[in-house]
């Protein structure tokens, strides 16, 4: 477990990095290449968006959350509050993202903005389904996407949706923690289905 950090724009309904933003950021910091485009969806308190942002100026991060988007634009990236990447151009050569992944019943949720950072619906993969929806419009050709999910909410389910969407997947990268295992996924386009359905 890392230790806590305190995000200048600290505010109490965004979510701060924790075990799972630091294994995305790992595997983002083996990825970026300086010349990519760059787009975090549901950046949160900005950690991994800002600390690409040193390395390249081309980045862009969302959330849904507005306090969310405050803290993270104090970090340097451009912000845009929208749900996933609507309205946003395509062609992005890097798309990461940490989901909100928690399996979640009616009786549990909880009506504030944190809501947005943990709920994944009751299987734990809703938001990921909306993603996997918008991802072939957002990724270039030949980018690549970097995903977290948990053993909570089943990483091969996880892979089973993007591989219907014609992508492959990869797990790169996993940590035990606590009473789940974090994976970080992968994702490109399948070309050889790209030629087979054109
Ligand atoms: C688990 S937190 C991850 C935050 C940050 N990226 C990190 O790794 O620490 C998930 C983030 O996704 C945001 N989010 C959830 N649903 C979203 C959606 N439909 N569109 C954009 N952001 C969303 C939440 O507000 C939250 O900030």
């Amino acid at each position: 477990m890392n230790d806590k950090e305190i995000i200048p724009e600290y505010h109490e309904q965004v979510y701060q990095p924790e075990a799972d933003t630091y294994l995305l950021l790992k595997a983002v910091m083996a990825e970026i290449r300086c010349d990519d485009r760059v787009i975090e969806i549901g950046t949160g308190s900005g950690k991994i968006a800002g600390e690409v942002y040193k390395i390249s100026k081309n980045v862009t991060a969302t959330d849904i959350n507005p306090h969310a988007c405050r803290s993270a634009a104090a970090l340097g990236p451009e912000v845009i509050r929208t749900d996933i990447a609507a309205g946003i151009c395509s062609g992005f050569d890097l798309v990461i993202f940490n989901p909100p992944y928690l399996p979640t019943g009616e009786e549990e949720k909880i009506d504030d903005w944190l809501e947005y950072a943990l709920d994944g619906g009751i299987s734990g993969r809703e938001t990921i389904e909306k993603f996997a929806e918008a991802l072939p419009g957002i990724m270039d050709k030949n980018g690549r996407c970097l995903l977290l999910v948990s053993s909570l909410t089943g990483a091969e389910k996880v892979r089973d949706i993007f591989s219907r969407k014609k992508m492959l997947s990869f797990v790169i990268l996993s940590e035990k923690c606590e009473d789940e295992t974090l994976y970080i996924l992968r994702i490109v386009h399948d070309i050889c289905c790209d030629h087979l359905y054109s």
